[in-house]
């Protein structure tokens, strides 16, 4: 595998933490002296740009040197409505332009080292009526690392994930459990265990661990940047 300068952080679904993930990658790489910039191509619910609970407001307030900077370069597309963003973008009259966001990452590519892009939602959310993120992650050529619920129904979202990415000739580079707050009982380690199991044996894409609950996300757990450098390693980001 050649190194790469690209990775896509891509979900089982929406709220499973792509965000948490891309800061603990931004962290690792600023905390190494690089310069990666943040990309959000695809944002719903979508104030504004500079938006401050969007999520490249989020992994600029937590990215060290990145905090009082507007996050607005980072979001491409931006629309208002909550939801898959060929209908966030239909709700506004708009239609998403794939090919201008393309040239878009290009051109951040062209000026940055590294790129951190977190895709928006699961991967076969439409971005318009005949493209999903599926699409959109083949084109951009970055590594995809997938980031996954940790508790009870994420080994099948995770295996149909992988599947789903491997149909379209898209190579999966690791995964992360995310332990995400959720409202029912916490899942017990021994689940997550098992969780991580099933999904790397029938997979075969590398299992970087499970990101416990991160109170301070200033500074997240030891544990949590050790997973992400297995990570960046399995997938050979550099
Ligand atoms: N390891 C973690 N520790 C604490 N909170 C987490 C963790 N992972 C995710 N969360 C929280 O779970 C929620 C969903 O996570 P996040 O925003 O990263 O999801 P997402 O996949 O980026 O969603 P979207 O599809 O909207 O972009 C957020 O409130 C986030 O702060
Ligand atoms: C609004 C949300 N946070 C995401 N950005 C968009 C998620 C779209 C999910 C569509 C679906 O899978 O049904
Ligand atoms: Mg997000």
């Amino acid at each position: 595998m050649t190194f790469c300068k690209k990775i896509m952080v891509m979900g089982t679904d929406t709220d499973v933490g792509k965000t948490v993930l891309s800061l603990l990658i931004m962290q690792n790489l600023t905390a190494k002296g690089k310069k990666p910039f943040y990309l959000k191509p695809f944002q719903t619910g979508c104030v504004g740009p500079s938006d401050s609970t969007g999520d490249a407001a989020f992994i600029h307030r937590h990215t060290p040197g990145l905090g009082g900077i507007d996050p607005a370069p980072s979001v491409l597309n931006c629309h208002k409505n909550p939801k898959a963003p060929w209908f966030a973008a239909r709700d506004m009259g708009q239609t998403i332009n794939l090919p201008r966001t393309m040239d878009q990452i290009k051109e951040k590519e062209s000026s940055h080292s590294h790129l951190v892009i977190e895709a928006a939602g699961g991967l076969l959310v439409p971005l318009t009526e005949t493209l999903t993120v599926a699409d959109f992650i083949k084109q951009s050529k970055a590594r995809p690392v997938i980031a996954a619920r940790a508790g009870l129904g994420t080994i099948n979202h995770t295996l149909m994930t992988v599947e789903c990415l491997r149909a379209r000739g898209i190579t999966p580079g690791g995964i992360v459990f995310m332990e995400t707050p959720q409202k029912e009982e916490k899942t017990s380690k021994t689940m997550i265990q098992e969780n991580m199991e099933a999904v790397e044996k029938f997979s075969n894409v590398p299992v970087a661990g499970f990101v416990k609950n991160i109170s301070d996300f200033q500074n997240p757990d030891p544990d949590a940047l050790k997973i992400v450098e297995c990570l960046l390693k399995s997938c050979h980001f550099a």
